[in-house]
């Protein structure tokens, strides 16, 4: 017997109770906490009186059968710990639970919806002319000030003069040191640094044909180059500490850790934003008193492309954009905190969070992009009844590892899926830097919910911290060069490194590479991780001086872009080997011609994934509303079926009711079902693997 059959029975005793049943039972049965998580929390009752329903004595004895399942329901959805309806609610009462989170109270919790439209931040003239040598209330960690140094904040400049000094991309690399495990597998450790010339080198094992070993080098220059005896401190001081001062100053920054699972990248991020947050309480109680600053925290996290609130129960985010182009993610709290520790805290909530939400902890988290924000707020005009307006923002990104990117091939179709996604977020994230370096107009982040999230930290003054954290153990090699090659190419995308954007280099280039077959300098495209090393020691760093194309994440440009500019010179440059260089432009054209065949195939696996993801994002939407409409007719059922007792009701009219009731249910199932069956074909039928593997 189904529930609704058990409540009649026990109901005909009393109308009166199978009434007030049926309401309450609808409203208290859904009052918890699985409606937020299934996005239903608008069907919450605000009616909180409302008794629970063993206070009418049904289902006490109930075992099994679905009415067993609605009282276990029942009971976690009457949970006093955890509320369901205001956020704010649901924040204070979280944060008593964990018990040690002070200086909070329900207004301080900013409105649901992300307010970036007060991201028109506020001019801040009076605070910029009060504040000349801000960092010397700093405490600077191991800094020196070498001049030559972007990032080495001047006490003596001006506050545009600083703005303009700290570079606007910087890339440093962090080596790990082995691990137990490594050490008991006696792998080797590969990476040696030079940090004077900030500089390292991985050293890959090869074999010859005669099978003789021989150690191949790839050199690699950074901004920075950190050894595995290098503290967080040191860390801290190198990439984000300059960068702390000038988001008083409107300045947008994003630090991102890119790299393998298992490399050190939250070992890295996780100190990162309490040593900021230090800073910028200090700041805010030395330089900035009395101005009125705030600082929010928010920390959510995107997982197969869906946003997830890590200190509000993992409840599922939206991003809408609004008519002035502005992108919201719409029920993201941001907490307003006092102090270092409700920071950390709120870190730890967040971590245990991501890591417990889903299954297998270290597994998921690496397949997970985690992101801390810290808004620097202000009120207009000194009014603290009205919203604080955003002034700056520091946002910290723990990627999901990035040989992710790469399970494309061997894994379930979710596995792969997964795993494109993430590669096309890693590649719209180099995209969206090179855009922002570029002072270019149009910001492409659109290509990921990773960027789409990011964008109001890639418009305007912004600042970008690469850390690639690198293995060393041999059975690492490959990742760590993936990850260096990364790196590399986010510096190279830097002003400093004209090489893109000056065609006589690239000519030079090619014609020194000409003494060496074609085929040495240009690789097979349709190889895209085949790397030709002519000789045993290469420099993986583009601008270097032989040219280098490298396939295997997005060089496609350089081909397509480079040769276009560099045709016309070539055929008309007498001077050369005519025949060389004719050979070498064919190369090229043919190159550039499979390439763009390339882009096509990949715009159009690119496209399929963006379908089906839309595909699924709708059948999930499509799903909500016919739980939202049958809790709507179960309410009508259970009404028809409790009149139908009182004295003078029709049966014909219940009967036509009932087959409407009925014939409503029939059609969404049947709606649901099609889009459910369709769905699957169209999940049977995309290669999604070849979004992913052909880069
Ligand atoms: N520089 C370091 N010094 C000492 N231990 C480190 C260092 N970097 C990482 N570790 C240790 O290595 C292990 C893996 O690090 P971590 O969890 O930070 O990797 P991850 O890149 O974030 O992995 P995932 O992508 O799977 O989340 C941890 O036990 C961490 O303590």
């Amino acid at each position: 017997m189904n529930f609704a059959g058990k409540q009649m029975q026990k109901s005909s005793s009393s109308g009166q109770i199978k009434r007030q049943y049926s309401d309450n039972f609808i409203e208290s049965t859904f009052n918890n906490k699985w409606l937020q998580s299934a996005g239903l929390h608008h069907l919450q009752s605000s009616n909180t009186s409302v008794p629970p329903l063993q206070d009418f004595g049904f289902y006490g004895d109930n075992v099994g059968g679905q009415g067993s399942r609605v009282g276990i329901s029942l009971q976690r959805g009457e949970s006093k710990e955890e509320p369901l309806t205001q956020p704010a609610c649901s924040r204070s009462l979280s944060m008593r639970k964990t018990g040690n989170v002070e200086g909070f109270s329900q207004s301080e919790l900013s409105p649901g919806l992300l307010d970036l439209h007060s991201f028109d931040t506020q001019l801040i003239s009076e605070v910029s002319s009060k504040r000349s040598g801000s960092s010397q209330n700093l405490v600077l960690h191991g800094m020196n000030s070498n001049d030559s140094d972007p990032f080495s904040p001047s006490n003596k400049s001006t506050d545009s003069e600083q703005t303009t000094n700290v570079a606007k991309i910087k890339v440093v690399v962090r080596k790990r040191p082995l691990n137990k495990k490594e050490l008991a597998k006696k792998e080797e450790d590969i990476i040696s640094i030079n940090p004077t010339m900030n500089s390292l080198t991985v050293h890959e094992a090869k074999l010859k044909v005669d099978l003789t070993e021989y150690d191949e080098r790839h050199g690699f220059t950074f901004d920075a180059v950190m050894a595995e005896n290098v503290s967080n401190d040191d860390i801290y001081s190198v990439t984000v500490e300059p960068i702390v001062p000038i988001i008083f100053q409107r300045t947008k920054a994003t630090c991102f850790a890119y790299g393998q699972t298992g490399s050190g990248k939250t070992y890295t991020m996780q100190p990162l934003p309490l040593r900021a947050s230090q800073d910028i309480f200090s700041l805010m109680q030395g330089t900035y008193r009395n101005q009125g600053f705030q600082l929010f925290v928010s920390f959510f996290e995107i997982y197969g492309g869906k946003v997830f609130d890590l200190l509000n129960e993992r409840k599922k985010l939206f991003i809408r954009e609004d008519g002035k182009q502005q992108v919201c993610i719409v029920g993201l709290q941001e907490h307003r905190v006092y102090n270092v520790e409700t920071i950390k805290d709120l870190i730890v909530k967040g971590n245990s969070t991501r890591s417990t939400g889903t299954t297998g902890a270290n597994e998921e988290s690496s397949r997970s992009h985690a992101i801390l924000q810290l808004a620097i707020k202000r009120p207009v005009d000194g009014n603290e009844s009205k919203p604080p307006r955003m002034v700056g923002k520091l946002s910290f990104i723990d990627l999901a590892g990035s040989e992710r990117g790469a399970d494309t091939t061997d894994n379930d179709k979710q596995t792969r899926m997964e795993g494109a996604e993430i590669n096309k977020s890693l590649l719209a994230l180099k995209e969206c830097i090179r855009a922002l370096d570029n002072d270019q107009g149009h910001i492409p982040f659109r290509g990921s919910k990773l960027t789409e999230v990011l964008r109001d930290s890639f418009v305007g003054d912004s600042r970008t911290v690469m850390i690639a954290c690198i293995s060393p153990n041999t059975g690492s090699c490959e990742h760590t060069l993936n990850t260096l090659r990364y790196a590399d190419r986010v510096k190279s995308l830097s002003k400093g490194n004209s090489f893109r954007r000056d065609p006589s280099s690239l000519i030079s280039n090619l014609r020194n590479s000409v003494v060496s077959p074609l085929s040495s300098v240009v690789p097979d495209v349709s190889r895209p991780n085949q790397r030709q090393t002519p000789a045993s020691f290469s420099n993986d760093r583009v601008p270097s001086g032989r040219m280098q194309i490298n396939m295997d994440i997005d060089d496609r440009d350089y081909v397509e872009e480079d040769y276009g500019r560099v045709n016309s010179p070539w055929t008309t440059d007498k001077r050369s080997d005519r025949s060389q260089t004719s050979t070498l432009g064919n190369n090229l054209r043919q190159t550039s011609r499979q390439a763009k065949r390339r882009d096509l195939s990949n715009m159009d696996a690119d496209n399929d994934l963006k379908s089906l993801l839309k595909e699924e994002e709708d059948l999930v939407n499509a799903h909500r509303k016919q739980v939202e409409e049958t809790m709507d007719i179960v309410k009508e059922e259970m009404n028809l079926v409790a009149n139908i007792d009182q004295p003078g009701n029709q049966i014909d009219d219940y009967l036509s009711k009932l087959h409407r009731i009925l014939s409503q249910k029939a059609a969404g199932i049947l709606d649901l079902q099609s889009r459910v069956t369709q769905f699957q074909e169209h999940l049977k039928d995309t290669k999604v693997s070849e979004s992913s593997s052909s880069r």
